[in-house]
């Protein structure tokens, strides 16, 4: 399906939305639910990789064959997550594979850690990527030592499945830690259900845990990544414009909740109120050049990206090694779409630049290359232009309503 986006009047309503739990928080809190079962969820995503997540470990826990097919397809945390949650299902057997990308994503880190540990895996295609073999077994041994610089994701694998250890678990990171926020909201959310945890310097360390675990239901935080779409509407609308999204706090776990402090630099003001945002357009501000280093927050790189040139800041964003590894190798994907739109744009391993761009072409069809944060980033332009965006319903992977929320916002979309 591709969608034809339009802003039909100019005109937009001011519009109240009910954003999804956070995708990332969920598919911890259905890892630790499946290590607790007392443990209650509110709010939870609604997204594709959530539901993969939920359905993989529902399944696992209904079958009585002892060896079973696990697809997360694209699903970036499910894949690191389980792979630690099989490890330690004594007397089971899995094959967890994915999709091709996922095929393309590597998990040797988190594989070698887990080995070291004690864990039973084996590669069935490529050396160092999925699908993977894992036969459940009791891990005794306690301590590790990763590179945390690729993907924080095998860090939280591991601290997730580490209360369940016999002796617990020491981690020691090694190099510059990448997506520093998302290991935080991991212990952050251990935290909350009673196990203890301990940072010190590059190490840390997960107490054994037993119980009691608490009882009260978690409410997960509405995903602030979703939001920074509903950012970029109004950076590019005119001044005036509001949304108010809910629910959401003012001290999120989520790393991505900076874009409170990054829109100002495009005129949006954010008003927290009663678990909610009210996200208001009130200046046309324009930065000489945007300087952003982006490590802590991956996932808003591409909607940041799209703001800039949708309002003709230059912009370099820095701190992205990352991306070359998610859905798509998405500096390259960002690169190509935004040059077909007229922008010049350069790339080097970890940062984009896009210069200032004249004029921004109409009709152009973006590709989304199996990417939901391409679709979501690009819409936005839609109040600029009119645009085409190609396989559209590759949001549902974060964000299944986009579409009918872009719709109340008041974009025409075909
Ligand atoms: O732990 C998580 O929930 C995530 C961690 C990040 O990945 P990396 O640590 O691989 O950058 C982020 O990009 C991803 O969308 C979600
Ligand atoms: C990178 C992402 O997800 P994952 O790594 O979990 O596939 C994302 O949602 O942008």
């Amino acid at each position: 399906m591709n969608v034809f986006l339009t802003n039909p009047n100019g005109s937009i309503p001011t519009t109240q939305l009910q954003l999804s739990g956070s995708k990332s928080e969920t598919n911890r809190m259905l890892l630790l639910q499946a290590l607790y079962p007392q443990i209650k969820i509110v709010n939870a995503s609604n997204s594709d990789d959530s539901q993969v997540m939920l359905k993989a470990l529902k399944n696992f826990q209904l079958t009585t064959l002892n060896a079973q097919l696990v697809d997360v397809h694209h699903a970036g945390t499910a894949m690191r997550f389980l792979t630690a949650f099989f490890a330690i299902k004594e007397g089971t057997e899995v094959v967890l594979t994915g999709s091709t990308r996922m095929k393309e994503r590597p998990v040797k880190i988190l594989v070698e850690a887990l080995r070291q540990l004690g864990a039973e895996i084996s590669y069935l295609e490529k050396e160092g990527y999925p699908p993977l073999r894992i036969k459940g077994t009791k891990l005794t041994k306690q301590k590790v030592n990763l590179a945390a610089n690729i993907s924080s994701q095998y860090i939280s694998a591991l601290l997730l499945i580490a209360p369940k250890l016999e002796n617990g678990l020491e981690l020691v990171l090694e190099g510059e830690i990448t997506s520093m926020p998302y290991i935080k909201m991991t212990l952050a959310l251990l935290n909350e259900i009673g196990v203890k945890t301990l940072v010190e310097n590059n190490t840390i360390k997960v107490i054994q845990h037993q119980l009691p675990i608490i009882h009260h239901p978690i409410t997960v935080e509405s995903d602030w990544s979703s939001a920074s779409y509903w950012y970029s509407f109004i950076a590019l609308a005119p001044i005036g414009t509001q949304i108010t999204l809910a629910s959401f706090k003012k001290n999120s776990l989520q790393g991505d909740s900076v874009l409170v402090e990054i829109y100002k630099n495009f005129g949006v003001e954010t008003i927290f109120n009663d678990k909610k945002i009210t996200l208001h357009k009130v200046a046309n501000l324009e930065p000489a050049t945007l300087n952003l280093e982006l490590n802590n927050c991956p996932d808003i790189a591409q909607t940041i990206a799209v703001t800039c040139f949708g309002l003709g800041i230059v912009c370099e964003l820095s701190g992205l090694h990352t991306l070359k590894i998610k859905e798509t190798d998405r500096l390259l994907a960002l690169q190509t779409e935004l040059t077909k739109l007229g922008a010049v744009v350069s790339c080097t391993d970890d940062s984009i630049r896009i210069n200032k761009s004249q004029m921004i072409k109409e009709n152009v069809v973006i590709s989304t290359y199996n990417d939901h944060r391409m679709a979501l980033s690009f819409a936005p332009l839609a109040l600029k232009v009119p645009i085409v965006i190609e396989n559209a319903d590759v949001v549902s992977k974060s964000y299944p309503g986009f579409w009918e929320d872009v719709k109340r916002f008041g974009i025409g979309v075909l």
